[in-house]
């Protein structure tokens, strides 16, 4: 509700001052604190390890005063109508410095990123809030919070009108969950006495009717060498570009087939921006891997390490993935020893 709230306020303010940053760092912050929360609100004799993208540095700094008070702010508009008692600013600084845990491989982690898909927050597309829990090393449970994206299937080609956000339009708005040995749910996201339905990813039996989904910002993963591998599988149609870990959601309900993720070398990624979606996907009965078939590792510490990139689908499909990947690098490689060579 936060999130859906700010990200309102952003565009009425749009027009005004398109360069203000300021908007997404509340929400960001702001979701941050909630959860963190609310967690410790359900378990207050235990202190939360928490595994969280934001930190509070710039807040603590007496620049930083003005941006704490707007975030103590909208976080206790919604503490209290969740029958809390307002936080002060200290509160707020104590649960984000909650999610500065280091994680690893012994006992309970909560992994959270806040605001999953920055830029398609502000651009007005898509984004998710996304927490999971790790126990001993493994991911027991995932949940993503979908405010824009639609409740039905994506059935236009390209995504286009899916991809572009809708805040507040009826039919939008999907929680996607899963707790490890009982399955993948989706469910309404406005509506808690919803009923969860059962969601299985799509094993397609031909990649030419397969659709494949990558990042929507071509700076977080590579269009054109995700594109090479999915002519290599036979798929036809066009990709599905989508900010963040929906992404996962889609494929654990059967929208879409194939994920790619192929960041640049330097790249490394955090846990917080796969685990939930993680467990979510495998309940669903698909597969995530890194390019080189190893299932992801969330077991050491805050970040993963991969061999290049992340590739996820149903088994079939991911198979077909990994063989694609190679031929596809082994094709790059012989192009580029070509052309040193001339
Ligand atoms: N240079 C980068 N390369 C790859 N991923 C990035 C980069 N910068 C930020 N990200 C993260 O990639 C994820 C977005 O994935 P996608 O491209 O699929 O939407 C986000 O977690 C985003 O962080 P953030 O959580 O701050 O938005
Ligand atoms: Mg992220
Ligand atoms: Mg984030
Ligand atoms: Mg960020």
């Amino acid at each position: 509700m936060l999130c859906r709230i700010v990200q309102q306020q952003l565009s009425d303010a749009e027009k005004v001052d398109k360069q203000d940053d300021s908007p997404v760092t509340v929400a960001d912050y702001g979701a941050q604190v909630l959860v963190a929360w609310a967690l410790s609100r359900v378990d207050p004799d235990t202190r939360l390890s928490m595994v969280a993208e934001e930190d509070s540095a710039s807040l603590k700094d007496p620049s930083g005063a003005a941006m704490l008070q707007r975030i103590t702010d909208i976080v206790n508009s919604v503490v209290v109508e969740a029958g809390g008692e307002p936080l002060t600013g200290d509160d707020v600084i104590a649960l984000i410095d909650l999610g500065q845990s280091a994680g690893g491989p012994a006992g309970r982690h909560w992994v959270l990123d806040p605001i999953d898909g920055t830029r398609g927050f502000v651009g007005m597309r898509q984004y998710a809030v996304c927490l999971g829990m790790l126990q001993d090393g493994e991911v027991e449970l995932g949940v993503l919070g979908c405010p824009n994206l639609p409740q039905d299937l994506i059935t236009d080609e390209d995504g286009g009108a899916a991809a572009a956000s809708r805040s507040g339009e009826a039919g939008r708005g999907c929680l996607f969950l899963a707790h490890r040995g009982a399955g993948a749910y989706a469910a309404d996201l406005w509506d808690a006495a919803a009923p969860l339905q059962r969601i299985r990813v799509n094993d397609v039996a031909d990649n030419s009717g397969a659709r494949f989904m990558e990042s929507f910002e071509s700076r977080h993963s590579d269009h054109s060498f995700t594109g090479q591998v999915a002519r290599l599988m036979g798929v036809t149609l066009p990709p599905l570009r989508m900010d963040s870990q929906v992404k996962y959601g889609l494929l654990s309900r059967g929208d879409a087939s194939i994920f790619m993720r192929f960041p640049p070398p330097s790249y490394r990624e955090k846990i917080w921006d796969h685990c939930a979606g993680f467990v979510i996907v495998e309940e669903a009965g698909g597969r995530v891997t890194d390019a080189g078939g190893a299932r992801l590792d969330f077991s050491r510490g805050r970040w993963l390490d991969l061999d290049r990139g992340i590739v996820a689908g149903p088994p079939r499909a991911h198979a077909a993935l990994l063989t694609a990947v190679a031929a596809a690098e082994a094709a790059r490689a012989a192009a580029g020893a070509g052309s040193s060579g001339s």
